[in-house]
């Protein structure tokens, strides 16, 4: 195949409620939507997960814009594409920017799902029909509010409840809802909150029997976490710190995680996804997806990137409606008991509901 023509969109969506995490609270998703047009007349649709604000890690929306125009698009229009694992290779003289390749790579494996007449599922080798999702919930005002949040989600049938930390917002909160809800699968995520000098705090946590606690130290850290790991019955789970198969790597070889958090944006698309699932399969590492607070485009690619095996934690991605009061699929991704049907038709297996992506669109532009 060859990509012939693409258009980047800049989508604001306003949440149903604010996300706040140790570094920040958002209120509206801005985020760019990729559609690419194959010679052959398929499209494809990407996301770019990259925030407005480069606090999650250093790519924002506009600087994926950038690296969009300026370099992947003219690096990949009009080439020949046999395989969407060959999407990496034709980016590689450009270093990371994850997030705006990704976008790119998935438009491509949407079309190639297509063109071999599969499901994006079944088009990445995934044979889960149904995959087990849990929640995220941002740091809160109150532990009462908290514990109120919880209780819905725990109702709703949600399989783990995932809380972000922050100092001043961890251990007497952990153990309130410990209290609260003693058979629930809990688990903790510090976005980089802490350093080795707070050690003796996160071995408090040990006695709370957390799944895992997620990103605890530095966002580029691979090393202080393997020290951190040696003090910690808590498995470690790193999100931030892998970005490519190689950082897997020499985080499992440090002892530094026990379980990988995959993001397809953070690791530059589906390909290296999938080959990091792959790896953490062969270690005997658990890997689970997580979420970037996606619109409808991102948790379709999402799901069916979690019905490869290894992926046999919870993950992130809940049902739209946690999030926007209407998404840019149909029909919407839908949450029953904690668990997502993996669409089996062709492509990413939702309809993009064009009137509503028009209707966020603050922003567009064709190349070809
Ligand atoms: O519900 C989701 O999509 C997951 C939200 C979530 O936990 C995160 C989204 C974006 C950045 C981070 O704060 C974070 C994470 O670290 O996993
Ligand atoms: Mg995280």
């Amino acid at each position: 195949m060859k990509l012939t023509e693409i258009t980047i969109r800049h989508l604001q969506m306003e949440l149903k409620s604010p996300f706040s995490t140790s570094f920040g609270t958002l209120k509206n998703r801005d985020f760019l939507l990729l559609e690419a047009k194959s010679d052959d007349g398929l499209i494809g649709w990407g996301e770019s997960v990259a925030f407005y604000s480069p606090w999650y890690t250093e790519e924002t929306m506009k600087t994926n814009w950038h690296m969009l125009e300026d370099f992947l698009i003219p690096l990949i229009l009009n080439k020949e594409i046999n395989h969407p694992d060959e999407v990496s290779e034709i980016f590689a003289s450009i270093r990371k920017n994850n997030m705006a390749k990704a976008a790119i790579e998935g438009a491509v494996w949407d079309i190639y799902a297509q063109q071999t007449n599969q499901s994006l599922a079944q088009a990445l080798g995934g044979k889960q029909k149904r995959i087990e999702v849990g929640v995220s919930i941002g740091i809160q005002s109150t532990i009462e509010e908290l514990i109120a949040l919880v209780d819905s989600y725990v109702k709703e049938g949600y399989k783990r409840m995932k809380v972000k930390i922050k100092p001043g917002w961890d251990v007497d909160v952990i153990r309130a809802l410990r209290d609260e809800f003693p058979d629930v699968a809990i688990m903790a995520d510090a976005n980089s909150a802490y350093t080795l000098n707070d050690i003796e705090l996160l071995k408090q946590l040990d006695e709370f029997d957390l799944m895992m606690i997620e990103q605890p130290l530095a966002a580029d850290d691979i090393v202080d976490h393997g020290v951190l790991q040696k003090e910690l019955k808590t498995p470690i789970c790193l999100d931030e710190s892998i970005c490519s198969l190689e950082d897997a790597r020499k985080a499992v070889e440090l002892g530094s995680t026990k379980v990988i958090n995959v993001k397809i944006g953070r690791v530059g698309g589906l390909t290296e996804a999938r080959r990091i699932h792959d790896y953490c399969a062969e270690k005997g590492l658990p890997v689970w997806c997580g979420g970037m607070l996606e619109s409808g485009i991102g948790r379709a690619h999402n799901i069916a990137l979690t019905s490869l095996p290894n992926f046999t934690l919870p993950g992130d991605t809940s049902g739209s409606n946690r999030y926007w009061e209407r998404d840019i699929i149909t029909p919407e991704v839908v949450a029953v008991d904690g668990m997502i049907e993996v669409p089996q038709t062709v492509g990413i297996g939702y309809e993009i509901d064009r009137e509503a992506v028009e209707a966020f669109t603050v922003g567009k532009k064709h190349y070809r």
